[in-house]
């Protein structure tokens, strides 16, 4: 079997003009064949403040109105995906941007209200590889965003970590697929203010005494969750660092232990 890398950059690379185009430089000369997922929560946030949007966030998953369902949507799918698809090709990777709802690859039905009405948020039901399986095998990189739909007209607001998580686990039946979470730190930290704090490895069970000390909350607690759901079902790999742990193996970073 081939590998497959999956790739998700969080919103702090994003966010860096400077950051993002290194990684991006970086990504594009990755040999093999390789999904791209990104977030993009803080620019959206900054774009509703700015239109004085409400912004809500719980356990990490942003409350989406129809107004916040727009501003995300031109956000995600529209500047941060088109930018990122420019700088690919700038840097001679092929590569085709994607909602969810592009090539019906990511069906999701909303959230269902139980305490919370968390508005257009999807949960993910399937994944459909047939669109982006065709690209993999042109050499062609798929660049996915945190949108989905449900097959009936409606976008969804999507955490893009679930997003990369549900990509990763699809393609574990055509592919060896190694995911990488890359952000701005070197890994899951002990204590996030001290850098040199990397924890190696997480288990399902220093996992929970995490939680419980208050080390993992708000936007990990999903990435964490998305982390375990993957390597429980046929991911191979999966790691949290910077993205330079993608192109040097001696680089720091936390791996996941089924
Ligand atoms: N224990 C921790 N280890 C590492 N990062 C942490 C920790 N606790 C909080 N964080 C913060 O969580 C953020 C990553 O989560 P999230 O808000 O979902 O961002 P992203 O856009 O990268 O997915 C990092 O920017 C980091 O500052
Ligand atoms: C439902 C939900 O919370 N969706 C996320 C999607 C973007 C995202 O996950 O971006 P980061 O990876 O940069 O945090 C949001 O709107 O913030």
């Amino acid at each position: 079997m081939k590998t497959l890398k999956v790739v998700k950059i969080g919103g702090n690379i994003i966010d860096d003009d400077i950051a993002l185009a290194e990684f991006l430089k970086g990504f594009a000369a990755l040999e093999g064949p390789k999904i791209l997922v990104h977030g993009g929560g803080k620019l959206a946030t900054k774009m509703a403040k700015s239109m004085n949007i409400e912004v809500q966030m719980v356990d990490g998953r942003r409350i989406t109105d129809a107004d916040t369902l727009d501003i995300i949507t031109m956000v995600y799918g529209g500047k941060i995906n088109k930018n990122i698809i420019a700088q690919l090709q700038a840097n001679n990777c092929n590569s085709v941007g994607f909602t969810g709802a592009d090539g019906n690859v990511i069906v999701s039905e909303k959230r269902p209200v139980k305490t919370i009405d968390y508005g257009f948020v999807g949960d993910v039901k399937h994944v459909n590889t047939k669109v982006p399986k065709v690209l993999l095998e042109n050499d062609i990189t798929p660049v996915f965003c945190a949108i989905t739909h449900n097959e009936n007209g409606q976008l969804l607001n999507t955490n893009a970590d679930t997003v990369t998580s549900e990509l990763a686990i699809a393609f574990a039946d055509l592919y060896q697929v190694e995911l990488y979470y890359c952000f701005e730190k070197d890994g899951v930290l002990l204590d996030v203010d001290d850098a040199n704090s990397v924890i190696e490895d997480i288990n399902t069970k220093n996992y929970e005494t995490l939680k419980a000390d208050g080390v993992i909350t708000d936007g990990m607690l999903p990435k964490l969750d998305n982390c375990f759901h993957a390597i429980t079902n046929h991911v191979s790999k999966v790691c949290l660092g910077k993205p330079e742990m993608l192109f040097n193996q001696n680089t720091k970073h936390t791996t996941i232990q089924a």
